[in-house]
C-alpha cells in the first residue's frame, strides 16, 4: 500500500523541513514529493507531522485490572495522544514477573494495531521486593525495561544486584524513587497546604534522598537507571549533580508534574491523589526550567487510570494516579510553548529523540526507509478537555473543561491509521 500526506509542514530531529507531500509505502517512510500513484490521500495542509510521540511510561492495567484500562482503550488512547509507541508498567495483577506474560502482551497489542507496544517486566518476583526475576529470559520474550513502579525498591542491595544483572543484559532499570519509611502513609507532598489541611504529608525528602541511593548504585555498577516521574526540586538538583559526575542515569518528568500544585488538593479531590505527589510552584518552576535546561530527558505521561468509584472514595483511600495520556501534548504545547516557557522543538524532542536516546533505540527521523510512525499535529486546534469522548476507560480529568490548543489529529503506526480525530 501506498500512502500520500499532502502539503504536510515536516520537523522531526534533523530540524523543520517546511511544506512537502511526504509518500509511505507499506510500513515505511518512501520520501518527500515523489509523484506517482497511491493508494491512499491524507489531507495534512497547515498541520504539522512528526514521528509519532513515545511513552516510556504508561499503566495500561492488563492483565488483572481491565476495569481501569486494558490493552485495547490504553493503546487507543495513546494513539488519540499522538503516541505510536508505549512502555506498560508491570505492576498489574499477576504482575508482569514472568516471559510468558511478556510475550503474550506484546503478541495481543500487535493484533490490536494501535499504539506499539514494548512491556516493562518487574524488577522483584511477584512485585514483592525479595528476589529477582529473570531480567535475561524477560529481555527475551521481549521486555524492554525492568521496574517494579508503583512500589519503590525498598532494599538497596537488591537494587544493586539488578543494576549489575541489568548491566550485563545492556537493559534500562527503572525507578520508582521514593524511601518508603520516609514517605509513611504520605498522600501528598508535605508543606504548608498539607498542614493547613491537616492531610499526612510526603515529602520531597523522600524522593531526593531515595534519587541519591539510585544514582549512587547506577555510578556503583555502571548500570542505565532511568529515574520515573521527578517531582521536586531538590530531587531535580540530586540528578543534575550524579549527571555532572557522570552518573548514566537520565529521567523523566510527568505532565501533571509540570502543570498543577499541591494546592489543588484543597478541594480534598482525590482526582489530584498521585505519587509521588504535586508539589509547590517553586517546584513546578524548577521542573520547567530543567526541561529548557536539558537535564530532564523524556517526558513520560505516568498514565495511571483507576476506575470513578476508586477515585471517589475519601482522599485517605482513594489510589494514587491521574489518567493524562490523550491531553499531554496538548496540555504542556499550551502551558509550555504557548507561554514561551520552552520551544516547540525542544518539546517534540522531549516526546521522540528523548525517550529513544534514553532507551538505546534510533532517533526517530522522517527519513526514506524509517517506520512510518506519524503523527499529524493540529496546532492551531482550540477546544476545551472533554473526558467523556477519552478513549481511555477513565473517563474524568484534573483538566475537564480546561481549553487547550494544539491536538493531535491522526497518527499512523506502520502506515497504518492508528487515531483519526476530529
Ligand atoms: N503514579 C501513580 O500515582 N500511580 C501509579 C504507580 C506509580 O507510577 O508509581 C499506579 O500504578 O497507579
Ligand atoms: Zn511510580
Ligand atoms: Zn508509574
Amino acid at each position: 500500500m501506498r500512502t500520500l500526506i499532502k502539503q504536510a509542514h515536516l520537523h522531526d530531529a534533523r530540524g523543520d523541513h517546511g511544506v512537502h507531500d511526504l509518500y509511505l509505502r507499506g510500513d515505511r517512510i518512501e520520501g518527500v514529493d515523489l509523484g506517482g500513484e497511491v493508494d491512499h490521500t491524507i489531507d495534512a495542509q497547515g498541520n504539522l507531522v512528526t514521528p509519532a510521540f513515545i511513552d516510556l511510561h504508561a499503566h495500561l492495567r492488563e492483565p488483572g485490572q481491565e476495569e481501569k484500562e486494558d490493552l485495547a482503550s490504553g493503546l487507543a488512547a495513546a494513539a488519540a495522544g499522538g503516541f505510536g509507541t508505549v512502555v506498560s508498567m508491570a505492576n498489574t495483577t499477576p504482575p508482569v514477573d514472568d516471559p510468558g506474560l511478556v510475550a503474550a502482551l506484546a503478541l495481543k497489542a500487535e493484533r490490536l494495531g494501535l499504539a506499539r507496544l514494548r512491556p516493562a517486566a518487574t524488577l522483584s518476583r511477584g512485585l514483592k521486593g525479595e528476589g529477582l526475576t529473570d531480567f535475561a529470559a524477560l529481555k527475551a520474550a521481549g521486555a524492554v525495561m525492568i521496574t517494579d513502579d508503583g512500589i519503590p525498591v525498598a532494599d538497596a542491595h537488591l537494587m544493586r544486584r539488578a543494576c549489575e544483572y541489568a548491566q550485563d543484559l545492556g537493559l534500562v532499570i527503572q525507578t520508582h524513587s521514593e524511601e518508603p519509611s520516609l514517605r509513611q502513609g504520605g498522600v501528598m507532598h508535605e508543606g504548608a497546604v498539607s498542614q493547613r489541611l491537616g492531610l499526612p504529608g510526603n515529602p520531597a525528602a523522600a524522593e531526593a534522598a531515595m534519587i541519591g541511593r539510585d544514582c549512587e548504585i547506577a555510578l556503583l555498577t555502571g548500570a542505565r537507571v532511568h529515574l520515573a516521574h521527578v517531582s521536586s526540586k531538590r530531587g531535580m538538583q540530586v540528578v543534575e549533580w550524579f549527571k555532572a559526575q557522570g552518573a548514566p542515569v537520565t529521567c523523566e518528568v510527568t505532565p501533571h508534574h509540570l502543570t498543577l500544585t499541591d494546592a489543588a488538593l484543597a478541594s480534598f479531590d482525590p482526582i489530584y491523589k498521585v505519587a509521588p505527589p504535586l508539589r509547590t510552584d517553586e517546584d513546578v518552576a524548577y521542573l520547567r526550567e530543567a526541561l529548557r535546561r536539558g537535564v530532564v530527558d523524556n517526558i513520560g505521561t505516568d498514565h495511571a487510570p483507576h476506575t470513578r468509584a476508586e477515585k471517589e472514595r475519601d482522599l485517605l483511600e482513594a489510589p494514587f494516579g491521574i489518567g493524562n495520556l490523550e491531553v499531554t501534548f496538548a496540555l504542556l504545547y499550551t502551558e509550555l510553548v504557548g507561554s514561551g516557557a520552552l520551544s516547540l522543538e525542544r518539546l517534540l524532542e522531549l516526546f521522540q529523540a528523548g525517550p529513544a536516546r534514553v532507551m538505546g533505540w534510533p532517533t526517530p527521523t522522517l527519513e526514506p526507509g524509517e517506520p512510518a510512525d506519524l503523527v499529524v499535529l493540529d496546532l492551531e486546534a482550540s477546544r476545551p478537555v472533554t473526558p467523556a469522548t477519552f478513549r481511555s476507560k477513565a473517563k474524568f480529568s484534573p483538566w475537564s473543561g480546561q481549553t487547550l490548543r494544539g491536538w493531535p489529529v491522526m497518527t499512523l503506526v506502520g502506515g497504518r491509521v492508528a487515531f483519526e480525530g476530529v
